[in-house]
């Protein structure tokens, strides 16, 4: 699904955000993607949707080599993959139902349809109550969750969310996190970036670590049974 072969990352002049990293995923493999600020979680996740290339080495996706890609390629490619980005990027004068709708307006699928499956969906991320409204007079945590809902309604073959839930309480990012293993049961990838380690370890995945520029695999931590309430 994702091979990088000695894939080193640049930004211009500046020193190497990733070093000569060789990693492969599984499809149907869910990741955290674990490190702290500035290890370069946001720019992997960018070669992985193909907002950047690598400065060397070789990545390829779903079989493919990027760099062999024609532009239409690289278009069809990117609509397998649901994107969840820090900063949301949300369409302002679309309401909230119609920026979940959006993929599935792309994939032509018919009104009915659509109308039943974003309702369902936002039914689940908690925001029924804010189908008609438009994005910038929505909280940041409801926002986060506008763009979880766009990413996830297509099914996409590979799911890529820079700090999900960054944004929101823990009920409901337990909620948002329930609603990623269960695509993932389904066949999506998915890889997820957060700093959040305590959260991760109330629904173990395994954990790939950025630092100095490289990957490594890092045991699965697993949190401890909540402590039992006094007389409960
Ligand atoms: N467009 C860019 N141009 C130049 N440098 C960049 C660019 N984007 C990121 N960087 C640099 O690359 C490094 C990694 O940044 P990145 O955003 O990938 O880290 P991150 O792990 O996602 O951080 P955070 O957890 O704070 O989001 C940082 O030093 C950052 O300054």
């Amino acid at each position: 699904m994702i091979r990088l072969e000695e894939v080193t990352l640049r930004y211009g002049e500046g020193p190497p955000v990733l070093r000569r990293v060789s990693c492969h995923l599984e499809p149907g493999s869910f990741h955290y993607l674990l490190g702290a600020s500035g290890a370069g979680k946001s720019s992997l996740l960018k070669l992985l949707y193909l907002a950047q290339t690598p400065s060397q080495g070789r990545l390829s996706l779903f079989g493919r080599d990027v760099a062999q890609l024609t532009r239409r390629d690289r278009a069809l490619l990117r609509r397998r993959i649901g994107v969840v980005f820090q900063d949301f990027r949300l369409i302002a004068h679309l309401s909230a139902f119609e920026n979940v709708a959006l993929p599935l307006r792309i994939a032509g699928e018919p009104d009915a349809r659509i109308r039943s499956q974003v309702r369902e969906l936002m039914d689940w991320v908690g925001l029924r109550e804010a189908l008609d409204a438009l994005p910038p007079t929505l909280s940041g945590g409801q926002q986060q969750r506008v763009a979880i809902a766009r990413a996830v309604i297509g099914r996409p073959s590979l799911l890529l969310a820079d700090e999900p839930t960054g944004n929101v309480d823990d009920r409901i990012a337990m909620r948002l996190l329930y609603l990623f293993r269960e695509l993932n049961r389904t066949g999506t990838t998915v890889m997820l970036a957060t700093h959040n380690k305590s959260l991760a370890a109330r629904m173990p995945q395994p954990c790939l670590r950025l630092a100095e520029g490289q990957v490594r695999e890092e045991p699965t931590e697993v949190a401890p049974p909540a402590a039992e309430t006094v007389g409960g």
